[in-house]
């Protein structure tokens, strides 16, 4: 079970300052839609730069034109590069060729998809890396979360790996942990604390106890 850090409200500096407290806790840095709109890819190309040793992933939200936005991502050195499963069929499959042959993978997000079921089974056979139930920040404030989306999912999929992103703390961390996903995301529960090494470190201590139970 990975940890990935999500970065979404911060300036290049910020967030390798940021890693910096956490890269002993984390697998993965996300850049986050709100700092790639900011900052451009290269927000992508600096990070891989000053960490090159964690997977670095590009939330691009990809909807159109996919094999061509892979490309770009993964030139910045981005490993991992997002797109909707709202996204037409076909720009699935051209995103995942393009990632296959660049050696790179794609994380689908469900955000918004209202049959979870039937388009997990969709974006498996399609050949996805990574299925992500995502609950974004407009319903996180509506209270809503995504830990029973996590279950259907894990349900149907049978090939790709599953992940979880939206509002996941350290309190609520136990829930998700008991549906096994691969990947974890986590922005504000790392990102809003004083001490955000300790948190993160809480976090993957976490994790790691349920692998080896
Ligand atoms: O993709 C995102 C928003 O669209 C966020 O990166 C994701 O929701 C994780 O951040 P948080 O844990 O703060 O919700």
């Amino acid at each position: 079970m990975k940890l990935q850090l999500a970065l979404d409200l911060v300036d290049i500096p910020q967030a390798i300052e940021l890693i910096k407290e956490v890269e002993g806790s984390i697998d993965i840095v996300e850049l986050g839609t709100p700092v790639i709109n900011q900052e451009g890819l290269k927000a992508v190309r600096e990070v891989k730069a000053a960490f090159p040793h964690l997977e670095v992933l590009a939330d691009v939200k990809i909807m159109d034109a996919a094999a061509y936005e892979v490309g770009n991502a993964a030139a910045a050195g981005a490993d991992i590069v997002t797109i909707l499963a709202q996204a037409e069929d076909s720009s699935i499959k051209g995103a995942v060729e393009e990632a296959k042959k660049l050696g790179k993978k794609i994380l689908v997000d469900m955000i918004a998809v209202k049959d979870i079921e039937t388009r997990a089974a969709e974006l498996d056979v399609l050949g996805a890396d990574y299925i992500c139930v995502h609950t974004g920040y407009d319903l996180q404030a509506e209270g809503k979360d995504s830990f029973a989306d996590l279950h259907t999912i894990k349900s149907v999929v049978k090939n790709a790996k599953t992940a979880i992103a939206g509002g996941i703390k350290l309190e609520t961390l136990p829930e998700v942990i008991k549906a096994q996903p691969d990947l974890i995301i986590v922005g504000g529960g790392i990102t809003s604390k004083d001490d955000k090494q300790s948190e993160a470190a809480k976090i993957k201590a976490l994790m790691n106890e349920s692998v080896t139970v």
